[in-house]
């Protein structure tokens, strides 16, 4: 399969947080590869990343960092392809951290930040396939019929537990 998707992290300690976005393309059958990349402890690893990107035939990147997130800016600025950025949780300042240091990047280096936490993750990867879905059909359908199996599965009622 390829593996048109880079999930990556900046710690082996996002990973519990970032599989969501692996379990997402999973389900919709998404060729990935997940690594742990930081700018802070493997900056050499960082730019050889972010320098083969295109010629590796990525076509996303996820990455997901916590605290001061330089992961996800950093890669932004050493590759054209689409970084989308997923906030890891803190616990000394609840992802708030993580979330302003992804999203707060200057003109010219977009990264497109997701939500704080898993649920960014997991729409990270929904993200992914949105995007590598406009040039693949077959992702497409697949990707409708996850989003209407969700839709198809809130009821319309609230129950009492
Ligand atoms: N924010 C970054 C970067 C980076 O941005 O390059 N590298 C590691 N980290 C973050 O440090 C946090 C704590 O890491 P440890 O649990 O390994 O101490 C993680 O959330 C990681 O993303």
């Amino acid at each position: 399969m390829d593996k048109p998707v880079g999930i990556i992290m900046g710690s082996q300690s996002d990973w519990p947080t970032m599989k969501d976005a692996a379990t997402i393309l999973d389900e919709l059958g998404v060729g990935y590869e997940a690594r742990i990349v930081s700018a802070h402890r493997t900056p050499d690893r960082l730019w050889d990343y972010g320098k083969t990107a295109v010629e590796r035939g990525l076509r996303v990147i996820i990455a997901g960092a916590g605290g001061a997130a330089h992961l996800p800016g950093m890669m932004a600025s050493k590759t054209r392809v689409p970084v989308i950025g997923v906030p890891v949780q803190t616990r000394a300042l609840s992802g708030v951290d993580s979330l302003y240091s992804i999203l707060q990047m200057p003109k010219g280096y977009p990264v497109a930040t997701m939500a704080i936490g898993a649920a960014g993750a997991a729409n990270a990867g929904l993200m992914a396939a949105g995007i590598l879905a406009l040039s693949d059909p077959a992702l497409a359908r697949r990707l409708d019929a996850w989003r209407q199996a969700l839709s198809d599965s809130i009821p319309e009622e609230p129950r009492d537990d």
